[in-house]
C-alpha cells in the first residue's frame, strides 16, 4: 500500500506537487494519469524517497521507503529504464544488483524469466531494443519480490505486443496481490489497464476515481440530427433541459433528448430526418476535458490569437 499525504514539492518559485493526498491498495493496478509536466514523476520519486518533499508524507506499506530494512522487498520501481551499464549483460547487470542488495543468484534467473529475457540475458544491454531495455527495467524492479510496484510510463515507445505484454505483467502482479501503481498520459492505455484512477495536473488531484466511474461520468452523449426541415425540427426539439446547437444548415447536436424520443417526436409531427446519429465522447476527449486547465503548453488556434 502507498499513501501520501499532503505532499507538496516546490522548486524555487515552481509547485510541481501541490498538496496531494491518496492511498493506492493493493490487489488492483491504479493509474496515475496527468499531461506532461502534471507532477507524477516528482510524485513517485519522493514516494521512493528519491526527492524530498518540501512538506507533506509519502509512506509504503505504513514507512517512509528509505526507513525500511529490506526496501527492494517493499517496493520495486522502473523509473527510467536507460539507466542501465550499457556494457554488461542483462544477467551481469541483474546479478550486480541482487549481490549488493543481499538477493538470493536464483532470483536473477526467475526474474529473466518473468520477463522473457533469457535467450538474450548475456548480450550486452547496449544493443538491446527499446522493448528488451524496458523488460530489463521491469526485471530489476522485480528482482526483490516486492509487494509495491511502481512504473512510471512502462509502454512509453513501445510497439503493440511490448504494450500487450506490460499490460498482462501488470494485471497478473496486481493478481498476485501486490500494489501496482503506473503513470501515464494516455487514458485509453489506461482504460484497458487499470481498475483505479488517479488523475492530476498542475501538481494538484483533478480525480481520485474508479475507471468504470471515471467512464460514466464520460459518457456525456449527444445525439446529431439532420432534416431536410431544420426550423420544424428545431421548434419541435427545443424546451427546458435540451440543448439544440445549429452545426450546420439543416444539422443539430442535441443534449437532453436521446436519440429514441427524438426520433419518435419527428415521426409523430410528421418531420422527415435524415441523419440520427448519437455521439458519444471518447475516453482521450473526456481526459482532455478534465484536464485542459491543467496543461503546461496549451495550443492557441490561430483564429483565438489574433
Ligand atoms: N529537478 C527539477 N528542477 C526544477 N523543476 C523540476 C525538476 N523536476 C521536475 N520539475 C518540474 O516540475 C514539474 C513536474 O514535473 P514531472 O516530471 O514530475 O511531471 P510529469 O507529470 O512526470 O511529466 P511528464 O509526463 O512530462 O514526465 C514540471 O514543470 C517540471 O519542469
Amino acid at each position: 500500500m502507498i499513501e501520501v499525504h499532503d505532499l507538496t514539492k516546490r522548486y524555487g518559485d515552481q509547485t510541481a506537487v501541490d498538496g496531494l493526498t491518496f492511498t493506492v491498495k493493493p490487489g488492483i493496478v491504479t493509474g496515475f494519469l496527468g499531461p506532461n509536466g502534471a507532477g507524477k514523476s516528482t510524485t513517485m520519486r519522493m514516494i521512493l524517497g528519491l526527492d524530498r518533499p518540501t512538506s507533506g508524507t509519502a509512506t509504503v506499506n505504513g514507512r517512509p521507503y528509505a526507513d525500511h530494512p529490506d526496501p527492494l522487498h517493499q517496493a520495486g520501481a522502473l523509473l527510467d529504464a536507460k539507466s542501465v551499464h550499457t556494457g554488461r549483460s542483462a544477467y551481469r547487470h541483474l546479478h550486480a544488483l541482487a549481490a549488493t542488495t543481499g538477493i538470493p543468484k536464483s532470483r536473477v534467473d526467475e526474474v529473466i524469466d518473468i520477463v522473457g529475457l533469457h535467450q538474450v540475458a548475456r548480450k550486452r544491454v547496449g544493443g538491446f531494443s527499446l522493448g528488451m531495455g524496458q523488460r530489463l527495467g521491469i526485471a530489476s524492479a522485480l528482482l526483490g519480490d516486492p509487494d509495491v510496484v511502481i512504473l512510471d510510463e512502462p509502454t512509453n515507445g513501445l510497439d503493440p505486443e511490448g504494450v500487450l505484454w506490460i499490460r498482462n505483467l501488470m494485471r497478473d502482479l496486481a493478481a498476485q496481490g501486490r500494489t501496482v501503481f503506473v503513470s501515464s498520459h494516455l487514458m485509453s492505455e489506461m482504460a484497458l489497464t487499470a481498475e483505479h484512477l488517479i488523475v492530476i495536473g498542475k501538481g494538484r488531484m483533478i480525480a481520485d476515481t474508479s475507471v468504470s466511474g471515471f467512464i460514466e461520468n464520460a459518457a456525456n452523449e449527444s445525439v446529431r440530427v439532420r432534416s431536410p426541415h431544420a426550423n420544424a425540427l428545431h421548434d419541435l426539439l427545443a424546451g427546458p433541459g435540451t440543448t439544440v446547437l445549429s452545426v450546420d444548415r439543416g444539422l443539430f447536436e442535441v443534449t437532453g433528448l436521446t436519440a429514441e424520443a427524438i426520433g419518435d417526436r419527428a415521426a409523430a409531427a410528421g418531420i422527415a430526418i435524415h441523419e440520427l446519429t448519437v455521439v458519444r465522447p471518447s475516453l482521450e476527449e473526456a481526459f482532455m476535458e478534465l484536464t485542459k486547465d491543467a496543461v503546461e503548453y496549451q495550443s492557441t488556434l490561430i483564429g483565438e490569437a489574433r
